[in-house]
């Protein structure tokens, strides 16, 4: 696997620093060709959109046109108003300026509002492609990988993407113009009328010191929505192994789509009530601005004032400002986009260790559940050390076979190739003749159910849980497996039964309960084969003994293998199984040979 965005040892407090800077590095060190391909990259979440982002730039163009409309509404002023003494011509052009005042703050209203969707939905399109990726990569990867860093990168240097599409580029746009009309424009100031100008100054303060509770509300509102997103994307990827081994992928990029949905509706909320924030204020300067002309024109026609006085101010105060400011801060933003955008392909570019498209999709669901490895060759991507060098076995369908030898032989390493955590480099492992890789990756998965000794449980109640693998079972079959797993007694005493929440990780239960939850959930996935990795090694020898005796009788059709240091998990076993030197050696139990 190759993976751009660095590894970070969990040990070491100085290595971490020293992979946080190469990564930092590697985002700050994107070279124009880089640029290119990430342009490239992004311009293909934008490509399905293209109609939208060009209506809304003509949109923009239009409402920064509007802008340039005063200088000449200013003409028409002098020329027909002013040197006319036309007063009722001056009250008529102040109107049509407080009217493009009010269809500028209108078509604004309108363009952030579009803004606001189409790049949401840029930044989801962005995010759930990411995110589906991501499901796709090894455990290797998150052993490698600190996930609050993945996350930072999903969340908030996706979110700085966004931030630059919604805020950076179209504010450029109507800045440049903006900047444009006005360069010609800037004149005298006049104080007088500055004053009267800033008349309405307090009013709009009030206004503001009205709204700001609500705005603060909603943004708090917005970071719980925030929060709740960060909270999905640490519990889903940090138990991603597990959701692969269920092949529950595609539920889980749905709960990503429906959160996003709701962050969409707070953020559209949001904006609305900012934009509305900042309507009445601009709102209230465009009437500044005609009480200006009014005032002002009166003052030139009495002969109170210079008429080049009026228009300097009028388009000081419509244009100078805004633009110039504008561009400043889009310059910063242009450098934080960039090593966001950069962090955020990185994430892209890691590759997973198995080929997930086969080439003859075997999809059978009548497994019988005989398992083979054939010279299998086997070294993690990226170690020097090879676990399995020519390995072969059979093992019988229907039968229990006990894995036992010492420690770090690759005992879980044969358990993760029959997952397909990871394909071998040579040789090739089958169920019943058929090659691994030549199946259907999530059918296969769900063939298999996989009880080890850290159980996952999601946040849900107990009967989600159990249900995690085979959401579609009736309620009949639910209430069995609790039954033969034994946890009648457990369901009794919950406050709401079989409904009740288990809590995060089902933190409040007891080693013991949490294995028989997973039994639950084992026999409710019906699967052909069972695999227990040190499965029982956190409880007691007596409830060790109850938990096998159901294992033993509720999955006796099933091929079981059994990985355990322990002799009571390996009782009835039919097969023995041990890796020697990259080898597998199994022997039968009744003495009646072996395999190598
Ligand atoms: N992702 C990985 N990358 C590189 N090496 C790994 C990885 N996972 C495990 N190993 C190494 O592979 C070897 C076999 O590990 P494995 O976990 O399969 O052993 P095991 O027999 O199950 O051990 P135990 O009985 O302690 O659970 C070990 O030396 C381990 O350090």
């Amino acid at each position: 696997m190759s993976l751009s965005v660095g590894t970070v040892p969990s040990s070491s407090a100085m290595s971490v620093d020293v992979e946080n800077h190469t990564l930092e590095a590697e985002g700050l060190n994107a070279e124009n060709h880089k640029l290119k391909k990430e342009l490239g990259w992004i311009f293909a979440f934008v490509m399905p959109h293209r109609a939208s982002v060009l209506g809304l730039a003509l949109v923009s163009v239009f409402a920064s046109s509007l802008v340039l409309v005063q200088p000449w509404l200013t003409k028409e002023l002098i020329d027909s108003g002013l040197l006319a003494k036309d007063f009722s011509a001056l009250t008529h052009i102040a109107m049509m300026l407080l009217g493009v005042g009010f269809i500028s703050t209108l078509i604004s209203g309108l363009t952030r509002y579009w803004h606001t969707l189409i790049s949401a939905k840029i930044l989801f399109r962005l995010r759930e492609s990411v995110y589906r990726h991501l499901q796709t990569l090894s455990p290797a990867f998150y052993a490698r990988q600190r996930l609050g860093d993945v996350l930072s990168r999903v969340d908030g240097d996706v979110a700085e993407i966004q931030r630059f599409a919604l805020d950076g580029i179209f504010a450029a746009f109507s800045g440049v113009i903006g900047l444009i009309g006005s360069v010609g424009l800037l004149f005298w100031l006049n104080w007088r009328l500055a004053l009267i100008a800033l008349i309405l100054l307090p009013v709009e303060w009030l206004y503001l010191r009205m709204m700001r509770p609500r705005v603060e509300k909603l943004v708090r509102k917005m970071r719980e929505r925030s929060a709740d997103l960060s909270s999905f994307l640490v519990e889903t990827l940090g138990s991603l192994k597990f959701i692969q081994t269920v092949a529950r992928e595609e539920e889980e990029a749905r709960r990503l789509s429906s959160l996003n949905r709701g962050y969409l509706r707070n953020l559209l909320q949001l904006q609305m009530t900012e934009f509305a924030t900042q309507a009445v204020p601009s709102t209230l300067t465009s009437a500044s601005r005609a009480l200006v002309f009014l005032v002002g024109g009166y003052w030139v026609i009495e002969g109170q004032m210079a008429l080049g006085a009026l228009i300097a101010f009028s388009t000081y105060l419509g244009m100078a400002v805004g633009p110039v400011q504008t561009l400043l801060g889009l310059y910063l933003s242009v450098s934080r986009m960039r090593v966001s955008l950069s962090r955020v392909q990185a994430l892209t570019q890691a590759t997973a260790d198995i080929n997930r498209n086969t080439q003859r999709e075997v999809t059978c669901k009548h497994w019988q559940g005989q398992l083979a490895f054939e010279d299998v060759v086997f070294t993690y991507p990226g170690s020097q050390q090879t676990i399995l060098r020519g390995a072969n076995v059979q093992i019988p369908a229907g039968s229990k076979v006990g894995i036992h030898g010492p420690s770090g032989t690759g005992k879980t390493t044969l358990v993760d190739l029959l997952l397909r955590h990871y394909d071998p480099q040579q040789g090739r492992i089958t169920i019943d003749g058929y090659d691994l890789r030549d199946c259907v990756l999530a059918d296969w998965r769900r063939q298999l159910a996989v009880v080890a000794q850290d159980i996952v449980l999601l946040r849900g109640t107990l009967a989600e849980n159990i249900r995690y693998a085979n959401p579609a079972a009736s309620d009949e079959a639910l209430m069995a497996a609790v039954e033969q797993a034994q946890l009648t007694e457990l369901v009794a005493t919950l406050p709401d039964g079989i409904d009740t929440p288990i809590g995060e990780r089902g933190m409040n239960l007891s080693g013991g309960q949490r294995q028989r939850i997973a039994l639950a959930r084992a026999l409710l996935q019906k699967p052909t084969v069972l695999i227990l990795d040190e499965a029982t090694s956190a409880v007691d020898l007596a409830a060790e003994r109850q938990v096998m005796d159901v294992i033993d009788r509720q999955f006796a059709d099933c091929t079981r293998l059994v990985v355990s240091h322990r002799e009571t998990p390996l009782d009835n076993a039919d097969w023995l199984l041990t890796i020697e030197q990259g080898r597998i050696v199994m022997t039968s139990v009744d003495g009646g040979g072996s395999y190598d």
